[in-house]
């Protein structure tokens, strides 16, 4: 692993990464934000997932989590979106692609050489971060945004007991059912829907899948809500599935960071009330 560059923030150290992925086959760039602690001390992790078209450095540059972040003794991690480079396929659409991998294992050439974003944030990247960052996996929590969250709410509902704490800032809730996951599934996955299904919150707690709780955010003026983020579904299936969960409409908010950097520092103090139980 090489260092991009490490940046004193907060009372921590800001820190962007680069290494070579055997899931990607890519070269991969990560953010780790990792506030002061006693030596040998293993700090609680938030992992966050971007949405579509960013890299590490959206929520890095603009997410403004430091300072929880360093008030709870929280390393906050922040992977990239898809594999990249010119050897890797792309199309000119930034709803696909690079910048678009919607946390999937591709099982469809082009893409399923490179885009292999499960297997790297669920298993290739923990590992790495094990090995390397003062991190106790024993205690870590899920976050991200958009595309993002419907990547966290997958990952996390698909590895029960995995992560104490799970959350979202306007999560696509459902890709069966809205214009950029069928687009991206069907690219990724190919057209038989039941493959989809792993990779759909709603379909994931219809099916029987429980976390202890989630708190979701979402913009009241979100210009994606209706046509593709679709929070009253995730409502809907959790009302039915008796999950637990706290979605709340934040009045006046679009989707952009200005709207996740409001809410962020009460997600790291919601994740730190359960990461440090
Ligand atoms: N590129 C799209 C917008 C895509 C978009 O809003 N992406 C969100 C995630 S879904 C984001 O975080 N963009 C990067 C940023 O705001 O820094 C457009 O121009 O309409």
């Amino acid at each position: 692993m090489e260092t991009v560059s490490t940046n004193r923030s907060h009372g921590g150290e800001q820190g962007v990464y680069r290494h070579r992925s055997t899931a990607t086959g890519t070269e991969m760039t990560f953010s780790v934000f990792v506030p002061d602690h006693a030596a040998g001390a293993k700090l609680p992790v938030l992992w966050y997932l971007s949405g579509l078209t960013c890299t590490h450095a959206n929520v890095t540059e603009k997410g403004e989590y430091r300072a929880a972040c360093a008030e709870h003794g929280i390393v906050f991690i922040a992977p990239d979106t898809s594999p990249r480079g010119p050897q890797v396929p792309d199309v000119e659409a930034w709803d696909f692609g690079q910048g678009a991998g919607f946390y999937v294992d591709a099982t469809q050439e082009p893409w399923s050489a490179n885009y292999r974003m499960r297997s790297y944030v669920e298993g290739e990247l923990p590992d790495l971060i094990a090995g390397i960052f003062p991190v106790d996996l024993e205690r870590q929590g899920i976050t991200g945004h958009s595309m993002g969250g419907h990547g966290a709410l997958t990952i996390s509902l698909r590895n029960p007991g995995r992560f104490r704490s799970t959350s979202a800032f306007a999560p696509i809730v459902s890709p069966l059912a809205c214009p950029w996951g069928e687009k991206a599934l069907g690219g990724y996955l190919g057209p038989d829907r039941s493959a989809w299904q792993e990779y759909d919150a709603c379909a994931l707690v219809e099916g029987g899948a429980r976390l202890p709780d989630l708190l979701i955010d979402q913009g009241s003026a979100d210009t994606f809500v209706s046509e593709q983020l679709k929070t009253e579904l995730l409502r809907e299936a959790c009302d039915r599935a008796g999950q637990p969960a706290t979605i709340r409409l934040q009045a006046g908010y679009d989707h952009s960071y200005y709207f996740i950097s409001t809410f962020m520092a009460e997600h790291v103090e919601w994740h730190a009330e359960r990461l440090k139980a």
